[in-house]
């Protein structure tokens, strides 16, 4: 990807955090977990499984975002079509939400017990 590539990509994000509710959200809870990482000094592996599933969650939001704009594109008005497709992307994203809550509390629940 040259400068210019990353540019757009960079605005692609930025684009995505707009209009997607849910993009605001993710972003938030990254930031609250990477917080949360630095105050309970995680190791090296914790941080790589962490960083894994921010990566895959962020990952499928923009898809989902990218093929919810496609698909309104597609088709005007409501159509079951359409539903399916912006539901299967939906299931996506939740898959990738729900392993990463998982790898959160594997991860954090020991700590934030031993914390306090
Ligand atoms: N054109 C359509 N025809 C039929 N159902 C639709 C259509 N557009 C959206 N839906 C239904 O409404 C749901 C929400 O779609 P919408 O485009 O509003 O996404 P969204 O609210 O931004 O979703 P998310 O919160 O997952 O990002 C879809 O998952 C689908 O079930």
């Amino acid at each position: 990807m040259n400068k210019i590539g990353f540019r757009h990509a960079i605005r692609g994000i930025f684009k995505a955090i707009q209009f997607e509710r849910n993009m605001k959200i993710h972003m938030v809870a990254m930031l609250i977990v990477l917080f949360t990482g630095l105050i309970l000094t995680l190791n090296a592996i914790e941080w790589v499984f962490i960083l894994i599933a921010i990566a895959i969650v962020l990952i499928a939001e923009l898809l989902n975002t990218s093929i919810e704009k496609i698909t309104d594109q597609i088709f005007t008005g409501r159509h079951e079509h359409a539903r399916n497709i912006k539901d299967i992307s939906a299931g996506a994203v939740l898959v990738a939400a729900i392993f990463a809550a998982m790898i959160g509390i594997i991860i954090f629940l020991p700590k934030i017990i031993n914390f306090f």
